[in-house]
This record gives structure tokens, C-alpha cells and sequence, in this order.
């Protein structure tokens, strides 16, 4: 048999907070190449989990496999876009510095960053629509337009795996759209997205992987098989009925 590719492995992870389990005995199989929505309710460990994948928060039990290997191990391969309000933005430094750091990974210890990396920074600026923000301290930008430089950094990084923490929270609709589709372009080049996301309404337009998770996993695999009334019910504990367009 061939052995399937999976960007992400999770085996039995348990994690607690002052020994309060908040993730409990999580197996999760995040195939290569998905755009993934992580739904569940306020509290059901969506950030956590993220944060145990990278490493980040220690598991009391379980694994977490990056293409087969350590998280510690791939960290090039992997990009992460935190929650927004998560940072302290009050030291003073530029957008284009912000994302400019994105590229520090690639480097090394010794090399800095020239003109090939402003470059990339640039184009990534540009696509998230940011260019003319370039110099702008990034304390002296709104929410969204944060978000938006979170992304650019990612974007430079040029990883694999893509954890996004709710990175459509507090955006205006045209900055969504923009975000999607730069997400799903990701996702044609092969990369792996994972997304947690609050909009139900949205997932079947915008992701083909979901996993649906209460502190417990309750099931994950394509929206179209799996993205239904009876998994929402679930997950969320009332009765679900979602107007989906699908
Ligand atoms: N640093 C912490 N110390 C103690 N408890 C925490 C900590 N961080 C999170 N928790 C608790 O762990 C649980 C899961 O939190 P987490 O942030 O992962 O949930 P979430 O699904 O991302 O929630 P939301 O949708 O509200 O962002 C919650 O009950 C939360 O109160």
C-alpha cells in the first residue's frame, strides 16, 4: 500500500491548563495540500491546538508530526499568522520591516537580509495591498490592515504549512476577499492551510478540509462529506441548522 502524505500528524494529544484538559486525545490527519477550517465553539481549543503544533505549549500527552518529523525539525517549513490583538505592537518599527522579518528564517544566523529579501517583501506587500504603508509604524495601523501585514510576512517565509489564527477576524469584506483568494492561490501552489475560522456560513466557499473540534476531535475530512447539520450539532451542542449554499 502507498502511504498516504500527511503535512500534519497528531496521535493522542492531550493538552491542560493548570491540569484542566482544554485538548483531549486528539488524532488528527491533515493531508498535504488542503485549505482547512478548524470550527468549533468559543473555548473548544481551536488556538491551542495551533499552538501545540507549533510547539509552543508542551502536550501532558501525545505528538505532533510535521511531514513525519519533530515540529523542531521543520521549522522553515512552517508559517504561522497569530490572533490578532495576540501581539504588542508598541515597538516602533515599520510594515516593511515587520514583513522583512518574515525572511529572517531562510538566512540563517549570520546573513542579513539585502535586497533580494526587501524585494520579496515588496511583492508580498503588494499583494496584500499594502505597498504604500510601507514605511508606516506598525502600531500606527488599524486592525485589519495589521492582519494584512501578518499575512505579507507569512507570505515571505515561503513554508509548506500555513497556521492561521483567525485571520479573517475584524476585516472589512474587501480585505476578506482579498485574504481568500490569496489563501486558495496558497493552496493551488501545493501548500497546506490551516485556518481557524468562526463563519460558518463561509466554509463551504471558502475551505475543502474542515475539522470540527469541542475539546475533543469530533470529525475532520472533506466539507463536502462532512461539513453537515449532524457534525455542527455536535460540535456545538444545539440543535445546527446551517443555510449553506452549497
Ligand atoms: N494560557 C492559558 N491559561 C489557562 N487557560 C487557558 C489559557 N489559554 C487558553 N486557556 C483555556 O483553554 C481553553 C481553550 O482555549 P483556546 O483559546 O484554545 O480556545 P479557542 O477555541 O481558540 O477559543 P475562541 O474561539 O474563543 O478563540 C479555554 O477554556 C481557555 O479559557
Amino acid at each position: 500500500m502507498i502511504q498516504k502524505k500527511y503535512a500534519i500528524q497528531i496521535d493522542d494529544l492531550t493538552v491542560a491548563y493548570n491540569y484542566k484538559p482544554v485538548l483531549w486525545d486528539i488524532d488528527l490527519l491533515i493531508p498535504e495540500g488542503v485549505l482547512m477550517a478548524v470550527v468549533g465553539p468559543n473555548g473548544a481549543g481551536k488556538s491551542t491546538l495551533i499552538k501545540a503544533i507549533l510547539g509552543i505549549i508542551k502536550p501532558i500527552a501525545g505528538s505532533v508530526k510535521i511531514f513525519g518529523k519533530p515540529y523542531k525539525k521543520q521549522v522553515n517549513k512552517v508559517a504561522y499568522v497569530p490572533q490578532k490583538g495576540s501581539v504588542d505592537w508598541d515597538f516602533p518599527t515599520t510594515s516593511l520591516d515587520v514583513v522583512m522579518m518574515g525572511t529572517y528564517g531562510s538566512l540563517g544566523w549570520i546573513k542579513r537580509p539585502g535586497s533580494k529579501e526587501k524585494k520579496q517583501a515588496l511583492e508580498a506587500l503588494e499583494k496584500v495591498g499594502m505597498l504604500e504603508f510601507k514605511n508606516r509604524q506598525i502600531s500606527q495601523l488599524s486592525g485589519g490592515q495589521q492582519q494584512r501585514i501578518f499575512l505579507a510576512r507569512a507570505l515571505v517565509q515561503n513554508a509548506s504549512i500555513y497556521l492561521m489564527d483567525e485571520p479573517f477576524q475584524g476585516v472589512d469584506a474587501t480585505t476578506e476577499k482579498a485574504i481568500i483568494n490569496i489563501l486558495k492561490e496558497l493552496r493551488k501552489a501545493g501548500k497546506t492551510l490551516v485556518v481557524v475560522h468562526h463563519d460558518l456560513q463561509t466554509v463551504p466557499e471558502y475551505f475543502d478540509w474542515v475539522t470540527f473540534l469541542n475539546v475533543k476531535g469530533i470529525a475532520s475530512g472533506q466539507v463536502k462529506e462532512i461539513f453537515n447539520d449532524n457534525n455542527l450539532t455536535k460540535t456545538y451542542g444545539i440543535n445546527y441548522k446551517v443555510a449553506i449554499n452549497k
